[in-house]
């Protein structure tokens, strides 16, 4: 179990799911936690990973660093988001067994999932079917993310867990329109067109596709629980067990935005997988379970922007 003053590693703390791990932990009294940025670690440089974890001697890692974007992103830089992820798994991984690290939980994404998996998604589901095109390097990563912790547990005993989450939101989100997911993206659309007097906003695809949105205290409450209660070999989804469509999370924004003008569809803009709802039950019967509702979640993200983040 972690203790309060279990020194605590988050790769990735200025990201979305770092920052809130961080904020979460220090709230929750754990007051060791190491942090460095990208700028002096590149997690990618084997040599100085291994350098780093010599020298800081962790005993418990929230993986959260990545190269993480919305649908466009993913499409567009599939080197990118195969090898940096591959990358910084493996050095983070095999450095963190190497020196002695008790627990290391790992970060996927319902995006391993396939394209068609029933709904709503089992965990058992892994590897059952083709990937969803537009996300499939990034998808093999995590996979290759998954095997290995899964590896180092069969053949070396070691507690390393693999938590999938759903789309995620909240403060300290990526708002650039270029590579943001979509509920960033649709809460700048609406806010810049509210200011800007214009008369239409452009949201990507048909508006058909469907996606369920955890708010992401609700994910680093989530992830500090499995630390402490979950210490199995399998997956074990995170989510909130409710989706909802494109043009519903569209209608939402825009009302929590105040938006007067129309809403336009852009079907040349991928859709992307047609839905990807995860079940939720395992996590819910380990005593899980969020406690954010969609609109609130929304609108403290909203709120943050506001002051935060317009421009970036
Ligand atoms: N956002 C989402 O909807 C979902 C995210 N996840 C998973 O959660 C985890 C966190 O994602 P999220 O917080 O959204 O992502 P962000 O992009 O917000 O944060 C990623 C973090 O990783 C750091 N990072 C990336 N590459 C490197 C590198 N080479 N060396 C050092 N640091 C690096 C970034 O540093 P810097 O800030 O300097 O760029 C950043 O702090 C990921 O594993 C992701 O796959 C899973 C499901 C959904
Ligand atoms: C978390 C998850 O995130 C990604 O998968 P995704 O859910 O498909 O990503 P997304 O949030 O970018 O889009 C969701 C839906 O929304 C539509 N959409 C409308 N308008 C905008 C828009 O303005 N921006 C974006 N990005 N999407 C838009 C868009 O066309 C699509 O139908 C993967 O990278 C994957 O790797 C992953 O793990």
């Amino acid at each position: 179990m972690m203790q309060r003053h279990s020194r605590i590693y988050i790769p990735g703390h200025r990201g979305l799911v770092g920052s809130a791990l961080q904020r979460y932990l220090a709230h929750q009294g754990f007051g060791n936690i190491l942090t460095t940025p990208r700028s002096e670690l590149d997690l990618r440089d084997q040599g100085a990973v291994g350098q780093w974890f010599d020298q800081h001697q962790p005993e418990y890692v929230f993986l959260a660093a990545a190269k993480v974007g919305g649908i466009l992103a993913n499409s567009t830089y599939p080197v990118d988001f195969l090898q940096d992820n591959l990358q910084i798994q493996i050095n983070v991984i095999h450095h963190s067994y190497r020196t002695g690290v008790k627990k290391l939980l790992f970060l996927g994404s319902s995006c391993i999932y396939p394209k068609f998996a029933p709904q709503p998604i089992k965990e058992e589901y892994l590897l059952t079917g083709a990937l969803e095109s537009t996300n499939e390097w990034y998808a093999i990563a995590k996979i290759a993310g998954i095997k290995l912790c899964q590896a180092y547990r069969q053949q070396y005993g070691w507690s390393a867990i693999c938590a999938m989450p759903t789309n995620l939101y909240g403060l300290g989100d990526n708002f650039n329109l270029q590579n943001s997911h979509v509920l960033p993206a649709l809460i700048r659309k609406f806010h810049e067109a509210k200011i800007h007097q214009h008369p239409q906003v452009t949201i990507w695809g048909t508006g058909t596709p469907r996606r369920e949105f955890l708010y992401v205290e609700d994910l680093a409450d989530a992830c500090v629980f499995l630390m402490q209660n979950y210490d199995q070999p399998e997956i074990i989804n995170v989510g909130t067990g409710e989706d909802l469509s494109i043009s519903e999370l569209a209608n939402l924004i825009q009302k929590i935005t105040e938006y007067p003008g129309e809403l336009l569809y852009d079907p040349s803009k991928p859709d992307g997988t047609p839905r990807k709802l995860l079940d939720v039950s395992r996590i819910h019967h380990l005593g899980w379970q969020a406690q954010t509702p969609l609109p609130r979640g929304i609108q403290k993200t909203y709120d943050w922007y506001v002051t935060h983040a317009q421009g970036n």
